[in-house]
């Protein structure tokens, strides 16, 4: 057998294995979202895009990610290994060029969206999903997309063997954005969805500059302080995002005849509420403990 009949082998046999997982994910994903009420239409403007069709690539995705962080973290405690003192000459650059990668294309996104949306004659909130804007479909597809690319972040912190920042919340956020963005790309991917990609993918042009920040100073203390002491404020800032959408989803798409689906606003109202509580958790723990510290230490 030659190495193009091996491949073509190889390729058969993903293949079938493939048909069959999404012979049994994919009816089970669409009976759970009908139980909850939601009928999703496969939406014409992106039908034709991987990952789109049907949510087995995304639920997948998931799965294999859930996977090796749940792994990697028994790995690192297991082996009781504390987190890197210094991140190697590689690492380092993979980090600083994972980061900038997902600066650029927040601010490609953040643009891109706000461009179209004026191009549309969308107003703030209270946009129509029109199938017709193929081009802020493949922004909004571009935007799920950034959202499976995102998992990289958690394979950094594994990396880094900082099991501190693989937490609940982050674990839950960038499995749940991922997939919540599926049913948007899949049903609606225009309409009133453009706010939240807009907003979120500009709050990410800070957060991915901060993160470029730290991994480019390390972990000199009093750099991180003259460089970094803005991090409560991006916390802050993310916060305020959870609490626009939730505003938006519940005043302006709720009510008679909603230019947007219904479902979709409630999804996000519910799903914004608890990253708010996520987040509202964290920063109590992050910032309000590091004023006691200073507090006690001033104490002594
Ligand atoms: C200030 C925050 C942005 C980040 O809080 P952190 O506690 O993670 O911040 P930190 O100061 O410890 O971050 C510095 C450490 O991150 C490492 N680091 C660098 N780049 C990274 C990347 N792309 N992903 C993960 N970690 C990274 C640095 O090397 C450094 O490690 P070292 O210290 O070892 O040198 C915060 O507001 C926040 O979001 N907290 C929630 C935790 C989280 O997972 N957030 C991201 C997804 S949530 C999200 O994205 C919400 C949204 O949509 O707005």
């Amino acid at each position: 057998m030659g190495p193009s009949e091996l491949l073509d082998g190889v390729r058969l046999a993903l293949h079938s294995v493939y048909g069959a997982l999404d012979g049994v994910i994919s009816p089970r994903v669409f009976a759970l979202l009908a139980r909850c009420g939601i009928q999703p239409v496969l939406s014409p403007a992106t039908a034709a895009l991987p990952f789109v069709a049907s949510p087995t690539p995304v639920v997948l995705c998931c799965t294999v990610y859930l996977a090796v962080v749940a792994l990697g973290v028994l790995a690192i405690r297991s082996s009781n290994a504390a987190p890197l003192a210094r991140d190697p000459f590689p690492l380092r650059t993979l980090i600083i060029l994972h980061n900038c990668f997902l600066f650029v294309l927040s601010a490609f996104m953040g643009g891109g969206l706000i461009t179209e949306a004026v191009r549309n004659r969308y107003s703030l909130w209270h946009n129509r999903y029109e199938p017709s804007q193929l081009a802020m479909a493949r922004l909004l597809y571009l935007f799920f997309i950034s959202k499976i690319y995102e998992f990289g972040d958690t394979f950094i912190m594994l990396l880094k063997r900082n099991t501190r920042q693989v937490s609940v919340l982050h674990v839950y956020h960038h499995c749940s954005v991922a997939l919540i963005w599926w049913l948007i790309v899949y049903h609606a991917p225009g309409g009133e969805a453009y706010f939240s990609a807009a907003l979120n993918s500009w709050v990410h042009v800070a957060m991915y500059l901060y993160y470029l920040l730290s991994a480019a100073i390390g972990k000199d203390p009093v750099r991180r302080r003259k460089y970094l002491w803005w991090g409560r404020y991006l916390t802050m800032m993310q916060m305020t995002q959870f609490i626009i959408n939730m505003i938006e989803s519940r005043v302006v798409v709720s009510g008679k005849n909603p230019p947007y689906p219904q479902f979709i606003a409630n999804v996000l109202f519910y799903y914004m509420i608890s990253l708010f509580a996520l987040f509202a958790n964290f920063y109590v723990q992050k910032y309000g403990s590091s004023r006691r510290s200073i507090a006690k230490l001033k104490s002594l």
